[in-house]
């Protein structure tokens, strides 16, 4: 079985990469497995930037490809907000369930119909000796009122995704693949890019 590395500490994310490469017969690899020790900062001011930062400096270390992920929820009717600064939102200690809690009470105002959001999703590869490759995706949505359902993390218990009437949360792994914003990354390199998962391992 190939493997990938993924230059992640969210065990939530690499639960959708296990879902969305697992099909393709490829084993998911973190910073866990390969670098506990590595503490990224994500200094960039651009979903790409950050992207680029944490797989360059992975792949550097080990020598090998690697991707990363930098992902993050943008809100319509709080000018793309919280965007790059998703994960860290609700300010020092962040939680999944504290940053939820803020972009509520943010959006306590805001009606229904102004409540459109979007995930992105930009995807890195670095290599030794290869210039950094970029994907993206998108998923629409909107932000709910209460949260609902277990599965995913982040923000997914309150973004609702109309083609599936549900929320992210609602879905399971292989569910959330086939709609996300990092399903669509992912096809994307796939389409662009798919021998990157047979070579350079
Ligand atoms: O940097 P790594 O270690 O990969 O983990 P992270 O959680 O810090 O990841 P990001 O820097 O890319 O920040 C992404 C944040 O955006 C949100 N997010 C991204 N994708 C999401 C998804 O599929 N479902 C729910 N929330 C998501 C969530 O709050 C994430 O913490
Ligand atoms: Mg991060």
């Amino acid at each position: 079985m190939n493997e990938v590395i993924i230059a992640t500490k969210n065990r939530g994310k690499a639960k959708d990469f296990e879902a969305l490469l697992s099909p393709y017969g490829i084993k998911v690899l973190t910073l866990f497995d390969v670098a506990p020790d590595l503490e990224i900062e994500e200094t960039g001011t651009t979903f790409r930037e950050n992207a680029a930062l944490k797989a360059e400096t992975v792949s550097k270390r080990l020598g090998k490809m690697v991707i990363a992920d930098d992902s993050g929820l943008a809100v319509d009717a709080l000018d793309g907000k919280p965007g790059v600064y998703s994960a860290r939102y609700s300010g020092e200690g962040a939680t999944d369930e504290r940053n939820i809690e803020k972009l509520l009470a943010d959006l306590s105002g805001v009606p229904d119909e102004d409540r459109t959001a979007r995930f992105v999703c930009v995807l890195a590869i670095a290599a030794p000796g290869a210039e950094t490759q970029f994907f993206e995706g998108t998923c629409e949505g909107r932000i709910l009122r209460t949260p609902a359902g277990e599965n995913g993390f982040g923000y997914d218990p309150v973004f609702y995704v109309p083609r599936e009437e549900r929320t992210m949360a609602q879905l399971t792994p292989e569910e959330k693949a086939v709609v996300s914003h990092r399903g669509e990354a992912i096809r994307s390199l796939e389409e662009q890019a798919g021998e990157l998962f047979g070579e350079n391992q």
